[in-house]
């Protein structure tokens, strides 16, 4: 496994592959991996000769009162992991090389981030669709992988690549859970021992609403009711958003009538959890 953390290498690198006829495939992380991430990579691998999985922690993605310094990193770990699973290429690029001085140039989209975490976070789906563009001109992948962890991230990243006719295949990868049900997230690291378990309220609550849906209920306000209850009945939690949603415009559905996205993002203490699951009648 290539460890590249210079631009100018890993493009140089991209070019030689693609000029030998070999086709990329390319997950982008910021690091601390789980399973989540491993699973992405097992099903990028699929679909190309080479794999390249980047890590960076992307400061434009964050916002002034978020969690860009306490960001979890365990680039050792990283590395053993993404060798096991079969990556041939991981980029580690520094801020300095993706933000040099004198940047200025960003890439953003007029109406999707206006939705869920784009709401509170709103520096977010600009910061990642900017790093997103730079990090695929420079590892010029085929086909990239994006969990749907992130739903509107891969919603938004779909839209960015259709709209600026970027050549590159777009694939979903399943939202990989723990045992009991929590999905899995770097940021799960910073819960104590009893917010790891108020934060199972979020998966409870999805799968309740699936209960509901399934049962008939096509009101979203009665599903939106029972989740801000369940997921409150834990006093460190703040709801921040419980959307029922169209999984492709992410406008919100006044009647359940076929699937619909239904997302949560909650504070649990200091760390915001987000799940997601497509409610099906
Ligand atoms: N549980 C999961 N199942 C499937 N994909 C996931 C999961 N968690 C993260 N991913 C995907 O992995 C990619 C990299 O995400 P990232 O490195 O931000 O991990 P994360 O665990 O989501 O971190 P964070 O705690 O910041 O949300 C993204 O495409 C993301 O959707
Ligand atoms: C896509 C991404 C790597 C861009 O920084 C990030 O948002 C993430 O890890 O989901
Ligand atoms: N998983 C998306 C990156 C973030 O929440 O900052």
């Amino acid at each position: 496994m290539d460890i590249i953390g210079s631009i100018e290498e890993m493009q140089g690198l991209s070019n030689k592959l693609r000029s030998e006829g070999k086709r990329i495939a390319f997950v982008p992380t910021m690091g601390f991996l789980h399973d989540g991430h491993l699973s992405l990579m097992r099903e990028a691998k699929k679909h190309a000769d080479i794999l390249v999985t980047s890590i960076f922690v992307n400061p434009a993605q964050f916002g002034p009162n978020e969690d860009l310094d306490s960001y979890p990193k365990s680039m050792e770990s990283d590395l053993a992991k993404s060798k096991e699973v079969g990556v041939d290429v991981v980029f580690t690029p520094t801020n300095d090389q993706i933000y040099p001085d004198g940047y200025e140039t960003y890439v953003q989209l007029e109406t999707l981030p206006n939705h869920l975490c784009g709401l509170s976070r709103p520096v977010f789906f600009k910061g990642i669709t900017t790093v997103v563009t730079k990090l695929f001109n420079i590892v010029k992948p085929h086909v990239a992988v994006f969990g749907e962890k992130d739903f509107q991230q891969l919603a938004i990243i779909r839209r960015m690549v259709k709209d600026l006719n970027m050549d590159i295949e777009i694939i979903g990868g399943t939202l990989v859970r723990e045992a009991d049900g929590l999905a899995m997230s770097s940021r799960n690291s910073y819960l104590s021992k009893e917010e790891r378990t108020e934060g199972l309220r979020l998966s409870q609550s999805l799968a309740k609403a699936q209960g509901m849906v399934a049962g008939g209920e096509t009101n979203p306000a009665v599903i939106r009711k029972m989740a801000e209850e369940h997921i409150s009945g834990c006093p460190e939690a703040n709801v921040d958003y419980i959307s029922l949603c169209d999984p492709e415009t992410l406008g919100e559905v006044e009647t359940i009538t076929g699937p619909t996205l239904m997302a949560l993002a909650v504070m649990l203490g200091k760390t915001r959890l987000i799940d997601n699951t497509v409610l099906v009648p």
